[in-house]
Protein backbone atom coordinates (compact mmCIF):
# COMPACT_ATOMS: atom_id res chain seq x y z
CA UNK A 1 0.00 0.00 0.00
CA UNK A 2 1.32 3.54 -1.12
CA UNK A 3 1.05 5.25 2.63
CA UNK A 4 1.60 8.83 1.35
CA UNK A 5 -1.49 8.40 -1.33
CA UNK A 6 -4.62 10.17 0.93
CA UNK A 7 -7.91 9.87 -0.34
CA UNK A 8 -10.79 12.47 -0.10
CA UNK A 9 -14.33 11.37 -0.28
CA UNK A 10 -16.31 14.14 -1.36
CA UNK A 11 -20.24 14.69 -1.15
CA UNK A 12 -21.16 12.29 1.80
CA UNK A 13 -24.83 12.38 2.77
CA UNK A 14 -25.66 9.11 5.39
CA UNK A 15 -23.84 8.31 8.67
CA UNK A 16 -23.59 4.62 6.26
CA UNK A 17 -21.37 6.27 3.81
CA UNK A 18 -19.51 8.55 6.30
CA UNK A 19 -18.73 5.23 8.18
CA UNK A 20 -17.92 3.09 4.97
CA UNK A 21 -15.29 6.04 3.90
CA UNK A 22 -13.51 6.06 7.01
CA UNK A 23 -13.13 2.47 7.55
CA UNK A 24 -11.84 1.76 4.05
CA UNK A 25 -9.05 4.69 4.99
CA UNK A 26 -9.97 7.95 3.83
CA UNK A 27 -7.75 10.71 5.16
CA UNK A 28 -10.50 13.72 4.31
CA UNK A 29 -14.35 13.27 4.18
CA UNK A 30 -16.33 15.80 2.49
CA UNK A 31 -19.83 17.58 3.29
CA UNK A 32 -21.58 19.41 0.38
CA UNK A 33 -23.61 22.88 1.21
CA UNK A 34 -24.58 24.23 -2.17
CA UNK A 35 -28.02 24.05 -2.58
CA UNK A 36 -27.97 22.80 -6.38
CA UNK A 37 -26.03 19.57 -5.83
CA UNK A 38 -27.97 16.32 -5.14
CA UNK A 39 -25.54 15.76 -1.73
CA UNK A 40 -26.04 19.17 -0.50
CA UNK A 41 -26.92 18.73 3.27
CA UNK A 42 -28.77 21.10 5.90
CA UNK A 43 -26.48 22.33 8.94
CA UNK A 44 -28.25 19.68 11.45
CA UNK A 45 -27.99 16.83 8.69
CA UNK A 46 -23.88 17.87 8.55
CA UNK A 47 -23.45 18.25 11.99
CA UNK A 48 -25.12 14.76 12.91
CA UNK A 49 -22.97 13.34 10.02
CA UNK A 50 -19.78 15.46 11.01
CA UNK A 51 -19.65 14.38 14.86
CA UNK A 52 -18.93 10.81 14.70
CA UNK A 53 -15.91 10.79 12.41
CA UNK A 54 -12.72 9.92 14.25
CA UNK A 55 -9.70 12.22 15.15
CA UNK A 56 -7.28 12.01 11.90
CA UNK A 57 -10.16 12.01 9.58
CA UNK A 58 -10.31 15.24 8.53
CA UNK A 59 -14.02 16.77 7.82
CA UNK A 60 -13.87 19.55 4.81
CA UNK A 61 -16.85 21.70 4.10
CA UNK A 62 -17.11 22.41 0.65
CA UNK A 63 -18.95 25.95 -0.43
CA UNK A 64 -19.43 27.95 -3.41
CA UNK A 65 -19.60 31.62 -3.35
CA UNK A 66 -20.36 31.72 0.47
CA UNK A 67 -20.73 34.93 2.28
CA UNK A 68 -19.75 35.15 5.73
CA UNK A 69 -23.45 35.03 7.25
CA UNK A 70 -23.36 31.30 5.67
CA UNK A 71 -19.89 30.92 6.11
CA UNK A 72 -20.81 31.88 10.24
CA UNK A 73 -23.76 29.70 10.26
CA UNK A 74 -21.79 26.63 8.99
CA UNK A 75 -19.14 26.74 11.18
CA UNK A 76 -20.90 27.25 14.40
CA UNK A 77 -22.92 24.50 13.62
CA UNK A 78 -20.40 21.97 12.25
CA UNK A 79 -16.91 20.47 13.34
CA UNK A 80 -14.75 21.34 10.43
CA UNK A 81 -11.39 20.82 9.76
CA UNK A 82 -10.86 22.39 6.36
CA UNK A 83 -13.18 24.74 4.48
CA UNK A 84 -12.90 24.34 0.52
CA UNK A 85 -14.14 27.29 -1.44
CA UNK A 86 -15.51 25.80 -4.98
CA UNK A 87 -16.32 28.97 -6.27
CA UNK A 88 -15.33 32.26 -7.68
CA UNK A 89 -13.79 33.37 -4.78
CA UNK A 90 -10.79 35.56 -4.91
CA UNK A 91 -7.47 35.36 -3.78
CA UNK A 92 -8.56 38.14 -1.33
CA UNK A 93 -11.45 36.27 -0.42
CA UNK A 94 -9.53 33.32 0.33
CA UNK A 95 -6.87 35.46 2.67
CA UNK A 96 -10.38 37.02 4.28
CA UNK A 97 -12.00 33.37 4.82
CA UNK A 98 -8.98 32.29 6.41
CA UNK A 99 -8.41 35.23 8.95
CA UNK A 100 -12.06 35.09 9.81
CA UNK A 101 -12.76 31.40 10.41
CA UNK A 102 -9.32 30.21 11.07
CA UNK A 103 -9.78 27.17 9.52
CA UNK A 104 -7.11 25.63 6.39
CA UNK A 105 -8.49 26.66 2.95
CA UNK A 106 -8.44 24.15 -0.32
CA UNK A 107 -9.08 26.66 -2.75
CA UNK A 108 -10.98 24.58 -5.63
CA UNK A 109 -9.72 25.74 -9.45
CA UNK A 110 -10.95 24.26 -12.72
CA UNK A 111 -8.86 23.31 -15.59
CA UNK A 112 -10.03 22.66 -19.37
CA UNK A 113 -6.59 24.37 -20.82
CA UNK A 114 -3.20 24.97 -20.15
CA UNK A 115 -4.25 29.10 -19.78
CA UNK A 116 -5.97 28.04 -16.52
CA UNK A 117 -3.13 26.71 -14.80
CA UNK A 118 -2.00 30.36 -14.00
CA UNK A 119 -4.24 30.14 -11.65
CA UNK A 120 -2.93 27.42 -9.92
CA UNK A 121 0.09 29.79 -9.50
CA UNK A 122 -2.52 32.74 -7.76
CA UNK A 123 -3.90 30.52 -5.41
CA UNK A 124 -0.87 28.80 -4.59
CA UNK A 125 -0.03 32.05 -2.92
CA UNK A 126 -3.10 32.40 -0.10
CA UNK A 127 -4.44 28.71 0.19
CA UNK A 128 -3.02 26.02 2.22
CA UNK A 129 -4.28 23.48 0.07
CA UNK A 130 -5.26 23.59 -3.67
CA UNK A 131 -7.79 21.08 -5.83
CA UNK A 132 -7.34 20.95 -9.03
CA UNK A 133 -10.74 19.99 -10.76
CA UNK A 134 -12.40 19.65 -14.12
CA UNK A 135 -13.90 23.01 -15.36
CA UNK A 136 -17.80 22.41 -15.35
CA UNK A 137 -18.92 21.80 -19.17
CA UNK A 138 -20.97 24.80 -20.31
CA UNK A 139 -24.66 25.11 -19.21
CA UNK A 140 -23.68 23.21 -15.98
CA UNK A 141 -25.58 23.57 -13.12
CA UNK A 142 -22.68 23.28 -10.38
CA UNK A 143 -19.31 24.45 -10.50
CA UNK A 144 -17.91 20.32 -9.98
CA UNK A 145 -19.43 17.31 -8.57
CA UNK A 146 -19.84 16.63 -12.55
CA UNK A 147 -17.89 13.25 -13.06
CA UNK A 148 -15.87 15.00 -15.64
CA UNK A 149 -12.05 14.26 -16.01
CA UNK A 150 -9.88 17.35 -17.06
CA UNK A 151 -6.83 16.27 -19.95
CA UNK A 152 -4.10 15.29 -17.43
CA UNK A 153 -1.31 15.95 -19.45
CA UNK A 154 -1.79 19.35 -19.04
CA UNK A 155 -0.41 19.01 -15.81
CA UNK A 156 2.13 15.97 -15.80
CA UNK A 157 5.29 16.81 -14.36
CA UNK A 158 4.47 19.96 -12.49
CA UNK A 159 4.84 20.52 -8.99
CA UNK A 160 3.68 22.94 -6.59
CA UNK A 161 5.21 23.82 -3.05
CA UNK A 162 1.47 23.35 -1.24
CA UNK A 163 -0.74 20.10 -0.76
CA UNK A 164 -2.84 19.49 -3.98
CA UNK A 165 -5.77 17.07 -4.60
CA UNK A 166 -6.50 15.77 -8.31
CA UNK A 167 -10.34 15.85 -8.86
CA UNK A 168 -12.61 15.48 -11.53
CA UNK A 169 -14.13 12.18 -13.05
CA UNK A 170 -11.98 10.34 -11.01
CA UNK A 171 -13.56 5.95 -10.58
CA UNK A 172 -11.78 2.96 -9.08
CA UNK A 173 -10.53 2.04 -13.32
CA UNK A 174 -8.88 5.40 -13.84
CA UNK A 175 -7.61 6.09 -10.72
CA UNK A 176 -3.84 4.57 -11.10
CA UNK A 177 -3.52 6.26 -14.19
CA UNK A 178 -4.22 9.63 -12.93
CA UNK A 179 -1.64 9.22 -10.47
CA UNK A 180 1.41 8.00 -12.66
CA UNK A 181 -0.02 10.80 -15.17
CA UNK A 182 -0.29 13.75 -12.50
CA UNK A 183 2.03 12.67 -10.04
CA UNK A 184 -0.88 13.63 -7.58
CA UNK A 185 -0.58 12.48 -3.74
CA UNK A 186 -3.81 13.40 -2.56
CA UNK A 187 -7.33 12.07 -5.07
CA UNK A 188 -10.85 13.74 -4.42
CA UNK A 189 -14.02 11.57 -5.50
CA UNK A 190 -17.31 12.00 -5.41
CA UNK A 191 -19.53 10.65 -8.36
CA UNK A 192 -17.06 8.24 -8.99
CA UNK A 193 -18.06 6.39 -5.90
CA UNK A 194 -21.77 6.94 -6.18
CA UNK A 195 -24.71 4.42 -7.27
CA UNK A 196 -26.88 7.76 -7.86
CA UNK A 197 -26.31 10.79 -7.52
CA UNK A 198 -25.98 11.76 -3.94
CA UNK A 199 -25.77 7.75 -2.66
CA UNK A 200 -22.04 6.29 -2.10
CA UNK A 201 -21.48 2.45 -3.29
CA UNK A 202 -19.48 1.16 -0.35
CA UNK A 203 -17.81 -1.29 -2.33
CA UNK A 204 -16.82 1.59 -4.99
CA UNK A 205 -15.28 3.60 -1.84
CA UNK A 206 -13.43 0.72 -0.96
CA UNK A 207 -12.63 -0.20 -4.65
CA UNK A 208 -11.42 3.20 -5.12
CA UNK A 209 -9.23 3.72 -2.00
CA UNK A 210 -7.40 0.37 -2.56
CA UNK A 211 -6.85 1.46 -6.51
CA UNK A 212 -5.27 4.41 -5.25
CA UNK A 213 -3.27 3.37 -2.42
CA UNK A 214 -2.33 0.05 -4.31
CA UNK A 215 -1.30 1.70 -7.60
O1 LIG B 1 -20.38 17.35 -5.65
C1 LIG B 1 -21.03 18.37 -5.92
O2 LIG B 1 -22.25 18.32 -6.08
C2 LIG B 1 -20.32 19.68 -6.05
C3 LIG B 1 -21.08 20.83 -6.10
C4 LIG B 1 -20.48 22.05 -6.24
C5 LIG B 1 -19.09 22.14 -6.33
C6 LIG B 1 -18.32 20.99 -6.30
C7 LIG B 1 -18.91 19.75 -6.16
N1 LIG B 1 -18.18 18.57 -6.12
C8 LIG B 1 -16.76 18.45 -6.18
O3 LIG B 1 -16.28 18.40 -7.50
C9 LIG B 1 -15.09 17.61 -7.56
C10 LIG B 1 -15.18 16.55 -8.63
O4 LIG B 1 -16.27 15.72 -8.43
P1 LIG B 1 -16.51 14.36 -9.27
O5 LIG B 1 -15.69 13.29 -8.59
O6 LIG B 1 -16.11 14.60 -10.68
O7 LIG B 1 -17.95 14.11 -9.10
C11 LIG B 1 -14.92 17.06 -6.18
O8 LIG B 1 -14.09 17.95 -5.43
C12 LIG B 1 -16.27 17.14 -5.61
O9 LIG B 1 -16.23 17.18 -4.24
Amino acid sequence: MAKDIRVKICGLTSARDVSAAVAAGAAYVGFVFFEKSPRNLGLEQAAALALPVPPGVAKVALTVDADDAALDALTAAVPLDFLQLHGHETPERVREVKARYGLPVIKAIGVAEADDLAQIEIYARVADQLLIDAKPPKGATRPGGNALAFDWTLIAGRRWTLPWLLAGGLVPENVAEAIKLTGARQLDVSSGVESAPGIKDPALIRAFIEAATCS
